[in-house]
């Protein structure tokens, strides 16, 4: 099955956003809302999003010790999205407790965690203290994202078919960073095109301006979905 689409919805406002949901159709993605609509807007965005039919990924990437991340996860879950995420390098005591607390209270929200920013390439990481190259430190993450009971990860594509290796096709691999041959790259590092992504095994693809900041959005997202066909095409030939 083709890569589910998720829209990154890095609008200001609501109401900035509506106008593109509207033409979307929750049938072919999921919308994902980040820190600045939601720290603008907080759950009324969600609401509005769940009334028009569509699963939310709530990305606010929490990072924190474990009882401030574990209540902030269950207050995401309690309000019915789809998934949230952490970051990884908080943390296996953290990531237990956002783990435990969704199932204690059997809540089915998807947790994930971020490993290494799509924005950060080998001299980035370096500077932060980080001296192994951007997968090695994506798979010390993924190891301990895995061990804590966690659904999967964010990474960049480009590390997605070794996390397949070693974790398999079911624990999620949720790739921003995703550029096709007509976008610019913007600020992302570590990035691949729609058919390479899907080749690589991610799960998920998550696009935010080469479609929300296209001339023609519905467009670009058509584009998208037909390379996404293509890959698939050539990959069942493959099989
Ligand atoms: O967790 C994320 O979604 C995320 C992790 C990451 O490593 N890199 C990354 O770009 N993102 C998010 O994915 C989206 C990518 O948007 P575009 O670069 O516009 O396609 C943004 O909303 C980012 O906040």
């Amino acid at each position: 099955m083709t890569a589910p689409l998720i829209i990154a919805l890095d609008h200001a406002h609501l109401e900035t956003a509506l106008p593109l949901v509207e033409a979307l159709d929750p049938r072919r993605c999921r919308l994902k809302v980040g820190k600045e609509l939601f720290t603008r807007e907080g759950p009324k965005a969600l609401q509005a999003l769940h009334e028009r039919g569509f699963e939310i990924f709530l990305d606010l990437k929490f990072h924190d010790i474990p009882n401030t991340v574990a209540a902030a996860v269950h207050a995401a879950a309690e309000q019915g999205v789809w998934m949230v995420n952490v970051h990884a390098a908080g943390g296996r005591a953290m990531m237990h407790a956002a783990r435990d607390v969704l199932d204690r209270h059997g809540l089915k929200t998807r947790l994930i965690a971020v490993t290494v920013l799509t924005s950060m390439d080998d001299a980035g990481l370096a500077e932060i203290g980080v001296n192994s190259p951007a997968v090695d430190q994506v798979m010390r993450l993924a190891q301990l994202t895995h061990d804590a009971g966690l659904d999967g990860v964010v990474c960049s594509a480009r590390e997605a078919s070794a996390l397949r290796d070693r974790f398999g096709q079911e624990f999620l691999k949720v790739t921003p960073g995703i550029r096709p041959g007509f976008a610019q790259q913007d600020d992302q590092q570590r990035v691949m095109t729609p058919g390479q992504a899907f080749q690589a095994g991610s799960t998920h693809l998550v696009i935010g301006r080469p479609v929300t900041r296209a001339e023609e959005p519905m467009a670009a997202l058509a584009a998208i979905e037909k390379e996404l066909a293509e890959a698939e095409r050539v990959s069942l030939g493959e099989r």
